[in-house]
């Protein structure tokens, strides 16, 4: 294995930086900044261009997993004995070094991702607030009960542990946000972490395991392997490893799928973050104003790439015309561009498989009886060079067979359905076989009320097209996963709670 001893910020990238120590292109192992075993590369591009390279990254192996893992072992015999609040002092400085360091750390996500900058502060900001919020849950969250006996001779306890080695595997979609929603708790229950970011976003976790260790954490506690090409190796090593105790993943149902198939032969807690496919539904007695600019929120977050975008907005037929007109001309207004110019409103998406699934959605649809009502025709390709752009687009008369009713489309194309009645909109959102974020906009209460109750998913937003919260359990049913992320739950997911019966007889 070999190091250079350095963060290896040979890039002219790193100049972008106030503090281009945080620019790091080695893995870590323990306290080590390492190149892969195999000492291959990948390329980390700018979504707005692909011609540039903004990092290149080792590859890693099995032996890379194993060594981090070893790692993480080793510095979980001393760390699981840490105190609550110890641990609550470190997510603290984390969490204010992580503020400390927003500049930098939005750099870092615009150039990888390609979101705007100010898109990317507000990561940076959600990121740290689960930082926060773990600090304040590591002391509450350890706590056990006393449970009354049946047997007078008997005293039953729990105590909740550390549940040892977790495995967090990151999208590239909110990279640090998605980082700390999973290492916030880790670390809060006393866990050690190997982190496998995207491919393509991995400087915003490396640089976030730098602000780890200059907030004190014992080497080991975070080790973070990056790949790309070799992710199935990896993830297979890391989910087939008997020490890995936990995996946590956001990402495809598709990959969550075969990570639950490959970690069944350890028998692993997991907690799986999947695709959604959230219906909006817009009631005839919505206020419009606010509807549109929730729809829009929901819909054009990091241009449209979260799993609780808008995917299917359904409107009831005595709004629907003036809906359409009204979100036509806000949605003329997003200017798409570079993430840094600052006049930019939404960015790049994070690849051309990206683009190629939004056009081949709209191209579906149109096939199939949708009407272009905003946007250019989808062309039969694009042009393999500049940034990875589709543009915002809305389509009218959505229906069940098409593509974009079944599958997160994940990029800034809004599909429209008219529906008469509550019951018809209830049947169509739960057609899904997916269920994590839905929106509801109507000034009903029984409305409301019976929607959250009916509507299949995880998670509601009523009159809001923003659901995400540290303080807001996030999860879905079906076929978008299990597990809650983030509140007063997320910590346990990361724990093992044991029962103590002690006789006090004789
Ligand atoms: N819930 C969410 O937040 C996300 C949902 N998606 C959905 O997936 C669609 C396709 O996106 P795409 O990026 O191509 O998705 P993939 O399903 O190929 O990958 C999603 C994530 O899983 C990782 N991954 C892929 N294969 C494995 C594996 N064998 N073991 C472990 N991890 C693996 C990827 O890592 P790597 O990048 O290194 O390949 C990536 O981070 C999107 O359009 C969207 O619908 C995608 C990302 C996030
Ligand atoms: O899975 C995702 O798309 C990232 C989570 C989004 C959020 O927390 O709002």
């Amino acid at each position: 294995m070999s190091s250079n001893g350095t963060n290896g910020n040979t890039s002219s990238e790193a100049s972008r930086l106030k503090d281009p120590s945080l620019f790091s292109t080695k893995i870590v192992i323990g306290s080590q900044r390492l190149d892969s075993h195999s000492g291959k590369t990948f390329d980390v591009v700018y979504p707005g261009d692909r011609k540039v390279i903004v990092a290149t990254i080792p590859e890693c192996n099995t032996q890379d997993v194993n060594d981090a893992v070893s790692s993480c072992l080793s510095t979980f015999k001393e760390f699981s004995q840490t105190t609550a609040r110890q641990r609550s002092d470190l997510l603290r400085k984390l969490n204010d070094l992580t503020l400390a360091n927003i500049d930098d750390l939005a750099t870092l996500i615009v150039r990888e991702n390609g979101k705007t900058r100010a898109e990317a502060e507000a990561e940076v900001k959600y990121a740290a607030s689960f930082l926060s919020w773990f600090a304040n849950m590591a002391e509450v969250g350890c706590q056990g009960e006393t449970i009354a006996a049946a047997n007078p001779s008997m005293r039953i306890q729990t105590i909740r542990q550390p549940i040892g080695v977790v495995a967090c595997l990151l999208p590239w979609n909110l990279p640090l946000a998605m980082a700390t929603r999973k290492i916030g708790p880790a670390l809060a229950a006393g866990c050690t972490c190997i982190v496998k970011p995207a491919g393509e976003t991995p400087l915003s976790t490396l640089a976030f395991a730098e602000l780890v260790k200059r907030a004190g954490y014992p080497d080991g506690c975070v080790n973070v392997v990056t790949t790309l090409d070799n992710v199935a190796e990896v993830g297979k090593a890391i989910c087939e490893h008997k020490h890995v105790r936990k995996v946590s993943l956001t990402g495809s149902t598709r990959v969550g799928k075969l990570i639950a198939q490959q970690s069944a032969s350890t028998l692993k807690k997991l907690s799986m973050e999947l695709g959604g496919n959230s219906p909006v539904i817009v009631m005839n007695d919505a206020t419009i104003d606010k509807a549109i600019t929730g729809v829009l929120l929901a819909k054009l977050r990091t241009s449209g790439q979260t799993c609780v975008a808008a995917n299917r907005i359904l409107v009831q037929s005595g709004i629907h015309d003036k809906f359409l007109e009204a979100l036509k001309e806000k949605i003329k207004t997003y200017k798409q561009g570079d993430g840094e110019d600052s006049s930019t409103m939404l960015g790049p998406l994070i690849t051309d498989r990206a683009v190629e699934k939004c056009r081949a959605h709209v191209a579906d649809a149109l096939e199939k009886g949708a009407e272009l009502y905003y946007g250019p025709q989808p062309p039969s390709s694009f042009p393999d060079e500049g940034g990875f752009f589709y543009p915002p687009t809305i389509l009218t008369g959505l229906s069940d067979d098409m593509q974009i009713a079944t599958e997160e489309t994940f990029g800034p194309v809004a599909a429209i359905r008219k529906f008469e009645t509550e019951e018809e909109a209830l049947e169509i959102a739960n057609n899904s076989d997916v269920g994590l974020g839905a929106y509801v906009y109507t000034n009903d209460l029984r409305v409301a009320a019976r929607m959250s109750a009916g509507i299949e998913t995880g998670m509601i937003g009523i009159n809001t097209g923003m659901l995400s919260a540290c303080e807001a359990p996030f999860g879905g049913v079906k076929e978008s996963g299990y597990g809650k992320e983030g509140s007063i739950h997320g910590m346990a997911e990361y724990q093992i709670m044991k029962s103590i019966t002690t006789d006090v007889s004789g």
